[in-house]
């Protein structure tokens, strides 16, 4: 069956950025991102180069702000603080792990919503269930633009949704309902994963288990988005889907599927971020020039 690739379309997402990121440039406004870490992990050290890199790329400027392994929860809760009210930042994301002990909700709590580019603070998801606009997880969002890009039908399908995190499970399967799927969402409790699996038209897989999700859990023609990043002992990595799967169903890969699309839709939330951040300073007394002057 067929593959569905990421790489395409994170490219022509990245295009769109660039060419809004020089817009604003133009206008004085230099797009920026800032990642909070604290953690030693390995994966998440690369993932906040690959951002940043992304982010050079198409002109948003990307401050990462290390705090250390040893970073207390008033440390982190002060620098997301001071970003939130930093007018020159426009995207602010608090990368996980987090040191033992520290909740990334309550601490994303201090993002402030309109630079809460990965929809980490709780009232981001909170606005999502409630369908008010709020920056979706980079991720889930990432997971439905990849299947609309792929023209992938979802009203009135039944999309089984594995995993539940806050991060993904949780926010994809709203997303999902608001495009007028039919939403199951499994978890490491359910019953007969395979039984529920297998009703699916399309299963997004967002476990941490690789190959978890085998030709016995999929229908023949359904479709499958592969989420899972787990590394494997080589340096490689792998998805929770087994390989076997793409022979009866479509398949987003890993890499090149959901991961290339979840950085790419990050970068455009923080332009997004910059965009209403200039229209916001358009308030009398502070009013922008007239666009002939510009
Ligand atoms: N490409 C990307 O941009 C991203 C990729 N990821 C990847 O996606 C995967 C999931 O990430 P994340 O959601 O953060 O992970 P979490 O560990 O937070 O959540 C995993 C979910 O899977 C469920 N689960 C675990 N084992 C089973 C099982 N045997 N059967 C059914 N369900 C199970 C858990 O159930 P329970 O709730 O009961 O514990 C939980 O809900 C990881 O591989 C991660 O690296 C994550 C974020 C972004
Ligand atoms: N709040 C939060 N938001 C996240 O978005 C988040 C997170 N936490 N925790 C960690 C995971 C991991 N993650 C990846 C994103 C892109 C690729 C990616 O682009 N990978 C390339 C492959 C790179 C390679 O080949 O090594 C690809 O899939 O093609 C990978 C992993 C986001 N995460």
């Amino acid at each position: 069956m067929s593959t569905l690739s990421g790489k395409e379309f994170a490219t022509t997402i990245r295009e769109d950025v660039t060419e809004r990121a020089a817009k604003l440039a133009v206008d004085g406004t230099s797009a920026r991102l800032a990642v909070v870490t604290a953690t030693a992990d390995e994966a998440a050290a690369w993932y906040v180069r690959s951002i940043a890199k992304a982010a050079e790329k198409v002109g948003i400027t990307c401050d990462v702000v290390d705090l250390g392994a040893a970073a207390t929860g008033a440390e982190l809760a002060e620098a997301l603080t001071a970003l939130s009210a930093d007018d020159a930042v426009h995207g602010v994301i608090l990368q996980t792990p987090l040191p033992d002990g520290l909740s990334v909700a309550d601490l994303a709590s201090n993002i402030v919503a309109r630079k809460d580019v990965d929809g980490s603070n709780p009232a981001s998801l909170g606005r999502l269930a409630a369908g008010l606009t709020a920056f979706a997880p980079a991720t889930a969002a990432a997971v439905v633009a990849l299947l609309e890009h792929h023209e992938v039908e979802l009203a009135g399908k039944h999309v089984v949704v594995v995993g539940r995190s806050t991060v993904v499970g949780k926010p994809v399967a709203h997303l999902l309902l608001d495009r007028d799927a039919t939403v199951t969402v499994c978890h490491s409790k359910t019953a007969d994963l395979a039984a529920v699996t297998t009703t699916g038209d399309v299963v997004v897989a967002a476990v941490g288990v690789p190959g978890l999700i085998k030709a016995e859990h999929v229908r023949e023609g359904a479709t499958v988005v592969d989420v899972g990043t787990n590394a494997t002992a080589d340096g490689g990595l792998v998805g929770d889907v087994d390989a076997a799967v793409a022979e009866k169903a479509a398949l987003t890969p890993v890499p090149g599927g959901v991961g290339p699309v979840t950085t790419a839709l990050l970068l455009r939330n923080t332009v997004e971020a910059a965009e209403a951040a200039t229209q916001r300073v358009a308030v009398p007394g502070r009013r922008r020039q007239p666009s002939w002057r510009r």
